[in-house]
């Protein structure tokens, strides 16, 4: 079923556990991540970037949105799990306007890099907005940005709990992505995750309302080391331990976004498969490795979440 992510995250939300939000591009990890998905039989969150709209839509923003809407509605229609459609960091007016229009589940506005009151107005229009018709919005506090030493970067990234409060009241808005130290992309900590969890914690009793944790890819070693061994340069590559995220699983995320780890996942096949197989060129063929692996990495990120079964 093709359904509201606010259905799927106030579910969570009351019984604490979390539901993935996968990150895609194409059909091809659509298609694992609704396998995996069915196979545990939870509810799961796919999502897009505006960069992720550009390229399927060659350019234009209203036909990738509607693109990616027909093919999640057409999976999500005919399987028995609930499915959401999510714009992942709408920073642009018309990636959200395209995104509402077209019929996606949900929309983030990522307005957490305008100072707190600018953040609060914007969201606050948004939300206005995205509720006329329906739709769930996500917003951002903090800046996404790893801690140093257990102190943050300079700019005092992480979220504050009591400015959280006013600015769920003040807005309205349906979740809540909280900066707590994690970052975006494969490189995440120096040395050790450093997450905070009072702080999360804070949060969730001010607000709550359903949490969403970013830069939440664990970058496994497994995948890591076999795409190294195919000639990547990955080196230094370093996630958020499956146990932290659990922690805060524990203390309120509901929603966890996850892009580099499938993209990992994927790359190590398709590396591994086209260097064993000089001879192949049917892409149903030489993707399918990497196909496989998402896969591996959706099913096993549904169960440590809680997710499986709960659909
Ligand atoms: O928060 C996340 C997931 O971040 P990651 O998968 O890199 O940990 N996202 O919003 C996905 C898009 C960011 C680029 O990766
Ligand atoms: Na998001
Ligand atoms: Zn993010």
């Amino acid at each position: 079923m093709y359904v509201s992510t606010k259905e799927i995250l106030n579910k969570a939300s009351k019984e604490f556990y979390a539901v993935p939000a996968f990150n895609i591009n194409n059909l091809e990890f659509l298609m694992k991540i609704i396998e995996g998905a069915v196979e545990k039989n939870a509810p799961v969150i796919i999502e897009t970037s505006e960069g992720a709209i550009k390229y399927a839509g060659n350019g234009d923003i209203y036909r990738g949105a509607r693109l990616f809407v027909k093919m999640v509605r057409e999976f999500a229609e005919t399987v028995n799990i609930p499915i959401a459609l999510h714009l992942d960091h709408g920073k642009h007016m018309e990636f959200i306007a395209a995104a509402i229009r077209a019929g996606y589940s949900s929309v983030m506005i990522d307005a957490s890099h305008e100072p707190f009151k600018e953040n609060l107005k914007i969201t606050k229009e948004v939300v206005k907005w995205a509720h006329a018709s329906g739709i769930s919005v996500e917003a951002e506090l903090g800046q996404l940005a790893g801690i140093e030493d257990n102190v943050s970067a300079e700019k005092n990234v992480l979220i504050d709990p009591e400015e959280a409060k006013i600015f769920v009241e003040e807005t309205g808005v349906d979740f809540l992505a909280p900066a707590i130290g994690t970052s975006h992309g494969a490189f995440k900590f120096k040395g050790e995750a450093k997450l905070d969890f009072e702080r999360l914690k804070r949060v969730k009793e001010l607000t709550g309302i359903p949490l969403v944790l970013h830069g939440a890819s664990s970058v496994p070693e497994k995948y890591v080391k076999l795409a190294e061994e195919f000639e990547a340069n990955l080196g230094g590559a370093k996630g958020v331990p499956a146990e932290e995220i659990k922690k805060c699983v524990k203390l309120g995320i509901n929603k966890v976004n996850t892009d580099t780890d499938l993209r990992i996942a994927f790359v190590a096949g398709l590396r591994k498969h086209l260097k064993e197989n000089p001879k192949e060129f049917d892409p149903r063929k030489y993707f399918k490795e990497g196909m496989n692996f998402v896969k591996e990495v959706v099913m096993d990120r549904l169960e440590f979440l809680g997710a499986a079964g709960k659909a």
